[in-house]
């Protein structure tokens, strides 16, 4: 009886007194009475995620993993926009210590979200592209709002998505779907995205969203906290390890892609592309 209780309380938000703290660019409600944290991305237009914003998610990550919050829902509070995935700014014509300092933080904060103790789920508000889709398939559960679109087109972009942004795509999608979506940059409408199996469920709003994402952590109320996350982390240790034992290597590679000009002409192209079609409209 209790549980059943706790299960409807949880699946249903519950009350709505919140215990908030806020950063410059997140901020973190947790429920009191679910003890689920909303872990909302704040920086407009499109929340790209800069060094600040990395920074701002992990220490965010890190606050839910210390207050015993019973979940972690990731959302925007962009109308239309999850996240843009990584500032292109801070790839074009880049300074190369905050550039290093920038992708070192990228790892930091895809280890604590992907490797997070607490069940994980996106309330996908809006578009998500590249690093958006990261942070959304590094959860544990999507819910998706309709006519976005979620995918990672980093070939687009002329750009090779790294193996741990294959790692958590492929904790998702079949190797075969990954592989075609990956190799094409193929982004997905809401209704794409929820036949392939990249997203669990679709919501009319961002509030049904969360509601969503606070049912599916509810079906952990019954689960033995320990086993359920032990559990977690050995599903996804050997993903977490690769990156660990390659952060090095993986950083150099990334300097080293930024620093070709061929690849800084294209993101010259493409940034310039995304500025025409907003004086088109
Ligand atoms: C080397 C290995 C590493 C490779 C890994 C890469 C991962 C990545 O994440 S790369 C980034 C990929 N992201 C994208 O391709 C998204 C590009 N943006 C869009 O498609 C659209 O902006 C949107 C669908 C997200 C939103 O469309 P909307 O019409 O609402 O807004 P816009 O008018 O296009 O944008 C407003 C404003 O923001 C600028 N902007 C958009 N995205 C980015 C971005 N990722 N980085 C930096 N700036 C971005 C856009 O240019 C506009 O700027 P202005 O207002 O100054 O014109």
């Amino acid at each position: 009886m209790l549980h059943t209780n706790l299960s409807r309380l949880l699946a249903s938000g519950g009350p709505k007194r919140l215990i908030s703290t806020v950063n410059k660019l997140t901020t973190v409600e947790v429920n009191d009475k679910t003890g689920i944290a909303i872990l909302t991305m704040n920086r407009p237009p499109v929340n790209g995620l800069n060094l600040e914003l990395l920074q701002d998610l992990k220490s965010s990550i890190d606050e839910i993993e210390g207050n015993k919050s019973r979940g972690l829902i990731l959302t925007s509070s962009s109308p239309t926009i999850f996240s843009a995935g990584l500032d292109i700014l801070e790839m074009y014509k880049p300074d190369m210590d905050r550039c290093r300092a920038f992708w070192s933080q990228l790892q930091e904060t895809w280890l604590a979200l992907y490797g997070s103790s607490v069940p994980t789920a996106a309330a996908i508000n809006g578009h998500s592209p590249a690093g958006g889709c990261l942070l959304a398939t590094s959860c544990e559960y999507r819910v998706m709002v309709p006519k976005f679109t979620i995918g990672l087109n980093e070939t687009q972009l002329g750009m090779i998505a790294p193996q741990w942004f294959m790692s958590a795509f492929l904790s998702v999608l079949p190797q075969r779907e990954a592989e075609r979506a990956l190799n094409q940059g193929r982004m997905f409408t809401t209704e794409e995205a929820l036949r392939v199996g990249l997203i669990d469920e679709t919501a009319n709003s961002k509030e049904e969203a969360i509601e969503k994402c606070a049912a599916f952590i509810g079906t952990f109320a019954k689960v033995n906290p320990l086993a359920r996350s032990l559990t977690k982390q050995q599903f996804r240790a050997a993903d977490l390890q690769q990156l660990k034992n390659g952060r090095k290597e993986d950083l150099e590679k990334f300097l080293f892609t930024v620093s070709q000009p061929a690849l800084q002409k294209g993101l010259g192209i493409y940034l310039e592309g995304l500025k025409k079609k907003v004086k088109k409209q």
